[in-house]
């Protein structure tokens, strides 16, 4: 199932990130210190080439963290982001902006990321021509393309989010994404919220699109049939802190960890063997 090869794409070194919680009007006058909470503690990963990395963990681990900082919603605090050798933990402008265009994030919920009063193909376009990508001055082959490629017919380009099914939406918010060209798709829950057979099709679309595109994927799922189905590799997060990463087959079936295991066993049938099975 792999093509990955072991050249990183993205190299995380010694990543953390506070967040400062509501410091009331009395602590304020007190001169009590804000209080600050650790969202990701010294998390050190790799995302190879053509890779799909999964990355799993209770509510709250931290996970989502993880993805915003690789993708500068947050600004982590300290620690390193190379994205292609260069670290990207701090910079801004056009490097900020060319990061941004090569990590594209999918969310659980597409409508955070489509403007519903605009039609399929208006959204598309516009991202493409926004960066000029090779193509998007013939707008009608560069929108079916899209939604070619991501399994959905021509006339999908006319229709607006709100007419869509879930997995339809979802494969749309795919298909804007592509059409940046991204390098590096980040998915967080990304099929969390769609039914199983839905979730299936789209699994076997996130699959596709790397071999075909060779995109290397960071797939973010509290779900861990879903990762056992797609995932390359796993990454177990416990608060803020990655506790153990391998290949899929390792973390799942000869888990290292004490949580990991705590994990599993509170999550039926996680095992990549079973693939195409019913998901937990
Ligand atoms: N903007 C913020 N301000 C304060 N605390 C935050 C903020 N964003 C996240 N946190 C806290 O950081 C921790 C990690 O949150 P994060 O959303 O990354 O976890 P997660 O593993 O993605 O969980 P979930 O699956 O529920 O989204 C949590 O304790 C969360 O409450």
């Amino acid at each position: 199932m792999s093509t990955s090869g072991a050249t990183p794409i993205i190299a995380v070194e010694g990543l953390v990130k506070r967040f400062h919680l509501r410091h009331s009007m009395l602590d304020s006058l007190r001169g009590v210190p804000p209080k600050t909470h650790v969202a990701i503690d010294n998390v050190s990963f790799s995302l190879n080439r053509g890779e799909i990395l999964g990355l799993a963990g209770q509510s709250g681990s931290g996970k989502s963290t993880v993805a915003r900082c690789l993708t500068r919603l947050v600004t982590p605090d300290s620690g390193m982001i190379n994205l292609d050798g260069e670290d990207i933990r701090a910079v801004g402008g056009a490097s900020l902006r060319e990061a941004r265009r090569r990590m594209q994030m999918i969310y659980q919920d597409p409508y955070t990321s489509l403007n519903p009063r605009m039609t399929v193909g208006a959204a598309i376009l516009e991202a493409g021509q926004v960066h000029r990508q090779p193509g998007s001055e013939h707008p009608q082959a560069f929108v079916s393309g899209l939604l070619e490629q991501v399994g959905l017919p021509a006339g999908t380009a006319l229709r607006r989010p709100r007419e869509l099914s879930g997995g339809q939406r979802q494969r749309v918010a795919i298909a804007r994404s592509l059409a940046v060209g991204p390098d590096i798709l980040i998915a967080d829950e990304a099929v969390s919220a769609l039914d199983v057979s839905v979730q299936v099709q789209l699994l076997n679309l996130f699959v596709d699109l790397r071999d075909q595109l060779g995109l290397s994927i960071l797939f973010i799922s509290h779900q861990l049939a879903v990762l056992a189905e797609v995932c390359d590799r796993v990454a177990i997060m416990n608060r803020g802190r990655i506790v153990e990463i391998g290949t899929t087959t390792d973390v799942f079936t000869n888990p290292q960890d004490a949580y990991t295991r705590e994990l599993l066993a509170a999550h039926p049938d996680p095992d990549p063997s079973r693939r195409n099975k019913e998901f937990a």
